[in-house]
């Protein structure tokens, strides 16, 4: 959003949120961390299907919190559905969350283990919203795909992204980035927990049906490096500031539920 007065900091980062967004301490906030052996198993759970052969990403951008990559979502050409999902929602864009040098990155955990970086996958409810923003404030709004990612060997394709980082290192570039499909970023397994939670990043809303996968990719360290070479400042700016543990910390469970797909 237009100046934005948030961060990962001591001043600004997650402990200070709730100044401006009182929500951070609300009943359904994420991340939280999953604890496998609690979540329900539900037979009414069916599988996600992820259409996305139509897909359309139009460009990468740097928004000062991550780095984005946006989607055309003018029509119902890619979408999530199923699983927990009573529609289907509409791909609008995926963006990163990670560490520092060695450090955990992602948002959620599982049993108290972070991993490297998490890879948010997000869609709108566009059969009761009629605009992204409008979706991102109500209840059954966002559906967001969350993939853990791991270190050990380079991932195939994610070159195709850390190629662009250059382009986009300071807050506020983007560039066009045509002909991305996000389904080569997908483990093999789409095995999944779900929960209802907010946005990991102010405003915070608690709009977000999350579907998080259970089996992470593998990434090298030296890809990840690369997303660490990006800056949360913008290029006039004179203080440089690293973009790197871009990420929320896990929050209260409060009265909710994990549940597991079969
Ligand atoms: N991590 S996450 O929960 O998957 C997530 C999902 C959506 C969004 C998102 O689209 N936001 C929130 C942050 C943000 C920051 C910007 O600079 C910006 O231009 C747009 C957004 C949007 C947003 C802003 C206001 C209302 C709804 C979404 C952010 C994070
Ligand atoms: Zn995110």
């Amino acid at each position: 959003m237009i100046g934005d007065h948030w961060g990962y900091g001591k001043e600004d980062g997650p402990s200070a949120w709730h100044r401006h967004y009182p929500v951070a301490k609300g009943n359904r906030q994420s991340p939280i961390d999953i604890i496998p052996n609690e979540a329900r198993r539900d037979s009414r759970l069916g599988p996600i299907f992820l259409k996305y052969d139509q897909c359309r990403s139009l460009n990468i951008a740097n928004n000062g919190h991550s780095v984005v990559v946006e989607f055309d979502d003018s029509d119902d050409r890619s979408v999530v559905l199923g699983g927990p999902l009573d529609n289907p929602y509409r791909l609008k864009q995926f963006h990163f969350h990670w560490g520092g040098k060695g450090c955990e990155g992602s948002e959620h955990t599982v049993a108290g283990v972070g991993y490297a970086s998490e890879l948010h996958v997000v869609h709108w409810n566009a059969v009761k919203y009629k605009t992204y923003n409008d979706a991102a404030a109500a209840p059954d709004g966002l559906a967001v795909l969350g993939i853990f990612l791991e270190l050990g060997d380079d991932h195939r394709w994610l070159h195709m992204i850390t190629d662009a980082l250059y382009m986009v290192k300071f807050k506020g570039s983007t560039t066009d980035f045509k002909g991305f499909n996000p389904k080569c970023l997908l483990p093999s397994s789409l095995h999944y927990w779900t929960y209802l939670g907010s946005l990991t990043t102010p405003p915070l809303h608690e709009s977000v049906t999350w579907i998080v996968l259970k089996e992470p990719i593998v990434i090298s360290e030296k890809q990840l490096g690369m997303f660490r070479m990006l800056q949360f400042n913008g290029e006039e700016e004179d203080q440089r500031m690293r973009m790197e543990n871009n990420f929320r910390p896990p929050q209260n469970l409060k009265e909710r539920i994990v549940r597991s797909s079969n």
